[in-house]
Formats: structure tokens, sequence, C-alpha cells
């Protein structure tokens, strides 16, 4: 039977979703974060879900692009680039190249990444709708599995009990602000999820007191894979330090100094291998990063680099280069950890357990949600991401993002800081 593969409507629904106080370089994460489903329907009446970042920023660029894309059909995804090339444009709060974003953790911000972050959310509702019409699942678009399951690694936070004034939703994780609280919050994980690596978000404490806690880590759990990542906070200097503090225990420092420069700089002087997801986030920042030796493996995140078939296209370039390939994570829901898991499925040089926010976000806006078992997501064989939209939980967050002021719309980490300490100023870079 022949399928209409044509897109007769988009739909987008900006959301807010309980985020707890996690703490990083930059401040400490909102009550609340946006996040943006969209959702592709087909002539046949098939819709494909898809989700990105929720800011208005973003938001800004995805309501032409879901203007424009009916007509097209959901199997061209080469296509959807070459419209969202078209009609996005510039938001007007995209930067010029010098500029980091107001999170401060991705790096360098321009108008192309934003777009290639919006796009990721439509290619995924597109493979999925494509999938579902197919009845094939989403690995099998993408050229099939090559495992049945996909390791996740432990995202350690530094973080309060609960938000200033105890705003947002509340949880039972309690304070974690030294490192008998990341030994603790790690055995958490490791009971409840089965994870075997630990990632601790650094550069919130002096440089000392993250040095004990991953040595505190390394003790409770011998052996296991360590990784640090201060997101860039850390002169060449510290970061020099740092490496030769833990290099026996660490299996990746990520992001220690910010910029390629002085990754470089890093990079040289040390033999812990760099990762990054800040200095290498687009391909036209791999090959001055890949010739001066700045990164050893990068951390790809499909919204960043503009869908899955592009992060199999990184992955591609990496193995070549004989650069390792592990998975960074943003705060995100059941359909980006759907889409996370289908790619790193098919990518063969996978080296490293994934990283994944979920555990942190009880909220969610599908039916059932992801199960981690023994630190492992199996991939799903279902037609498309094998997820299901939940309709009455998008519509509860989607109230909760009408009625705010407009205070969460935006995610900014310093400004919620500001809330607990008046007057506070974005560290500079680097800060130690
Ligand atoms: O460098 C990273 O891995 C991240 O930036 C991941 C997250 O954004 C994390 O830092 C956060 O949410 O605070
Ligand atoms: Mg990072």
């Amino acid at each position: 039977m022949t399928q209409d593969l044509t897109i007769s409507e988009v739909r987008l629904t900006p959301v807010l979703v309980a985020d707890p106080p996690l703490l990083n370089t930059q401040g400490v994460h909102q009550p609340y974060t946006p996040r943006l489903i969209v959702e592709v329907v087909t002539a046949d009446g098939i819709t494909g879900v898809g989700e990105t970042y929720g800011d208005t920023k973003y938001l800004d660029l995805a309501a032409p692009l879901a203007d424009a894309l009916p007509g097209c059909r959901v199997s061209d995804v080469n296509g959807l680039h070459r419209l969202a090339d078209l009609v996005c444009g510039d938001s007007p709060e995209a930067t010029g190249a010098d500029a980091v974003d107001v999170g401060g953790l991705r790096g360098v911000q321009t108008a192309d990444k934003l777009r290639l972050s919006v796009v990721s959310g439509f290619e995924v509702a597109c493979l999925d709708a494509l999938g579902k019409a197919l009845g094939l699942p989403v690995h099998a678009l993408l050229g099939g599995k090559v495992r049945d399951a996909v390791d996740y690694s432990a995202y350690l936070f530094y973080r309060w009990a609960e938000h200033p004034g105890g705003a947002g939703e509340s949880d039972d994780w309690g304070a974690a602000v030294d490192p008998a609280g990341i030994v603790a919050q790690a055995r958490r994980f490791s009971r409840e999820y089965g994870f075997a690596s630990f990632k601790l978000k650094g550069g919130v404490f002096e440089p000392d007191e993250e040095i004990a806690a991953v040595r505190a880590l390394a003790e409770a759990f011998p052996g296991q894979p360590l990784r640090l990542d201060p997101n860039g906070a850390w002169s060449v200097e510290t970061s020099l330090r740092v490496a030769e503090e833990l290099g026996d225990v660490l299996e990746y420092m990520e992001d220690p100094a910010s910029g390629t420069e002085r990754m470089v700089q890093v990079a040289a002087g040390t033999e812990v291998p760099l990762a990054t997801n800040m200095c290498v986030t687009t391909f036209a920042e791999i090959p001055e990063a890949f010739a001066r030796g700045a990164v050893q493996v990068v951390l790809c995140d499909h919204h960043y680099w503009g869908g899955l078939r592009n992060t199999r296209e990184l992955a591609a370039i990496c193995r070549t280069f004989g650069v390792g390939l592990s998975m960074h994570s943003n705060t995100h829901l059941g359909i980006s950890l759907a889409a996370m898991t289908h790619v790193a499925a098919v990518v063969p040089n996978l080296d490293y357990a994934c990283d994944s926010h979920y555990p942190w976000q009880t909220e969610d806006v599908i039916t059932e949600r992801l199960d981690f078992k023994d630190g492992c997501l199996a991939v799903s064989d279902l037609p498309g991401l094998g997820v299901e939209l939940d309709r009455r939980r998008l519509a509860f967050l989607h109230r909760r993002w009408l009625d705010d002021d407009g205070t969460m719309r935006d995610r900014d980490d310093a400004a919620a800081m500001r809330v607990a300490e008046p007057g506070r100023t974005s560290p500079p870079v680097p800060r130690w």
C-alpha cells in the first residue's frame, strides 16, 4: 500500500518542565525549564514527535519552519535542512561569533547553531512519522542498530535540597555540596539505575573541593570510569593541576578550559584525554580542533549537530581522525532520550557511556517513561521512536508555560542564582 508522506500539519507546543536545583559554573537550574515539543502530521494522519530547546530564541526560529513545512514529505530530511536555511533567518537574539550564550555552557553561540538545534526537533519528528508509516524503528532508517542496548552514565550534580524559597517541585534527593553528598548521590544512581560510570558536573566549587569529590568517588567505586566537567571554568594552569591530581582515575576531563586555544594548551601538557561539548559543536569547528589536538573525545548531541543523521556523520569524521565519541545531554524529556538512544544504537564507535539528565526529570510528555536497567536502555524495535505522546501531560506542561509570566521561558542559570544571592555577577572566564 502506498503511503502519502506529505506533511499536512505541524504543531509546536512549548512546555515548562520541573528541574531540580542543580548547580553549575553559571549558577543554578531554574525551578522550571523550557522545552519545545514538535509534532508533524502526514496526510494519512500519522503523527511524528520531536523535542528540542524551548527558549524564546528557539521558538522564534521554529515558528516560520512550522509554517513552511506543510506540503513537504517526512522522508525529505535534506529538504528540511534546505527549507530551514531559507525560512528561519536569524533570531533577533542570535549573536555574533564572539558571544557566549546566556547559559555559558554551550560555548560560542551562533545563528547557525540555534537553527541546527531547532531543525533537530523537526528531523526527529519526521523520522518518527516516517518510521511509523513504514513500520520501521528510527534506528532502521539510520542504517540499522549495531547494539541492542545503549550504555548511559550517571550525571552527578552538586545541588541544593530545594530551590530558593521552596519554589518549584520538591524531590527527595537532598543537598549534595561536598564529597560525601556526591558519593551518596552516586550510590543512589548506581542502586536505582545500575549506572557504572559517573560524570560530575564541576566548576561549582574551588577545584580542590572537586578534586576531593572525584577522589571520594574513586574510593567508593574503584576502577569504575569517572569524568569531571567544569564547563570551561578553569585556566590552563588549573586544568593541568587537576589533570595531574586526578590523572590516575579520570576516564576523560571534559572542557576543563574554555575555547580551542586553551584546550590545545591543556592537551599539550597532559595524557588525560580531553572531551568537549563546548569548543567543537559544529562541523566548522572540527578542522582546527582536530588538527591541533585540542580534543580526544567529542560529545555528540543531536540537538547541537542538527539531528540524528548529522550525528551519524559526526561519528564517521571522529572515526576517521581517531577521535573518541561520547554523548552530551542537557535537560530533556523522553522523546529526546528515545532519539538519543536510536542514534547511539547505530554508531559503531560510540566508545563511552552516554550522558543523560533524564533521571533528574520526573515529569514527561510520553505515556511510559523509559527505564534504565543495569545502566542501559534497550533499543526499541517498535515503529518510529517507540514512544507515545501523553496529551494530558503535554497540555498540563503547556498550561504551565502559558501561565508563566516570562520568568521561566528562557533558561538563565545566572538569574536563578541571583534569586538566592542577589547581586551575584556572572563569573569571569576562567573562574579559577
Ligand atoms: O557540558 C555539559 O555537559 C552541559 O552543559 C550539560 C548541562 O547543560 C549541564 O551543565 C547543566 O544543565 O547544568
Ligand atoms: Mg560538558
